[in-house]
């Protein structure tokens, strides 16, 4: 059996005519940050809510631990939804203490919990505030204590960094690091991919309600292509257009970023570089995960 580990198993959804998920496969595992990735409408939301149970996939299963998640399992997961869940009339620590109790925690180790999470997230000031009257970014974090409140198996969260503030960016990871670390297996949406490329163990770049790249950073940037930095001050626009193989990612200032087609010639490239003068940088390198998921992207919309 699977211990520790969240497995999504081929699953797929239609709304209607729509398709927003086509055998979405993959798993996160104990103490592992997972993070998934992709544009607009790829299909993530729908994915975590039928990881969560609130939601029936047409066909294909995800399983806990081995097993079809239940009712009871449920219960373990700690889950932050894309669309706020919070009573707005409610206080901050009440609310708390009543999710908490919701997932079957007694009242005492309800309290404790609710205020170890509101001190963590730095809401010790607002403890007795109505949720309504924070700030968006505040509400955030209070909708983080309510994922974590009852101590969960595994946490699910949708896009946690969105609106968050940069000392709250660094809460919030640092609270989902030492999660993983003690063997929760984490999954959470978000758009900042330079903030995922730092703090997540695996990527998983959805497309079109199905994962079309998964794996460490390390792995993924492997699997895209070779790109050369170069620094020509004296180029003119299209100065490597003749080279084959080749082509222009993006201009920076005096700095040009090409991708090289596999088996295209680097020193073809070096010698156009130096017909134009001076060259003072010229450097091979991956793809950093923005960059190879824009190129996901654009494949998804030239499909
Ligand atoms: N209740 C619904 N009824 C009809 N279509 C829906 C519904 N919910 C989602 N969809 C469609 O399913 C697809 C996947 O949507 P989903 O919300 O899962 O994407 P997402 O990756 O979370 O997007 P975003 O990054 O914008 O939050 C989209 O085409 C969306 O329009």
């Amino acid at each position: 059996m699977a211990q520790g580990v969240l497995e999504v198993d081929r699953i797929s959804k239609r709304y209607g005519e729509v398709v927003a998920l086509r055998d979405m496969a993959f798993e996160v595992r104990a103490g592992e940050l997972f993070g998934f990735v992709g544009s607009n409408g790829a299909g993530k939301t729908t994915t975590m809510r039928i990881a969560l149970g609130v939601l029936a996939a047409d066909s294909g299963e995800v399983r806990w631990n081995g097993a079809p998640i239940t009712l009871e399992t449920r219960r373990r997961i700690g889950y932050m939804p894309e669309e706020r869940g919070l009573y707005p009339k409610m206080k901050v620590l009440e609310q708390l203490v009543y999710l908490a109790e919701l997932h079957g925690v007694t009242t005492n180790d309800a309290h404790r919990s609710a205020e170890n999470w509101i001190a963590r997230l730095g809401l010790r000031d607002r403890r007795g505030d109505e949720v309504q009257k924070l700030s968006l970014g505040n509400q955030q974090r209070v909708q983080l204590a309510a994922a974590l409140v009852h101590e969960p198996d595994v946490l699910v969260l949708d896009e946690p960094f969105s609106g968050l503030d940069p000392v709250a960016v660094d809460v919030m990871s640092q609270v989902l690091r030492e999660k993983a670390s003690a063997g929760v297996p984490v999954v959470f949406s978000s758009h900042q991919l330079d903030l995922v490329e730092r703090l997540c163990d695996r990527v998983g770049i959805v497309r079109s309600g199905s994962m079309v790249a998964c794996g460490t950073v390390d792995e993924l940037r492997a699997g895209g292509a070779v790109q050369l930095v170069v620094d020509a001050p004296a180029a003119q626009p299209g100065w490597a257009a003749d080279v084959p193989g080749v082509r222009v990612v993006e201009v920076e200032g005096t700095r040009t970023v090409l991708d090289l087609a596999p088996g295209a010639d680097d020193q073809a490239v070096l010698h156009a570089a130096l017909a134009t003068g001076p060259v003072h940088e010229f450097t091979r390198r991956r793809p950093s995960l923005t960059e190879l998921f824009r190129s996901v992207v654009t494949e998804e919309r030239v499909a």
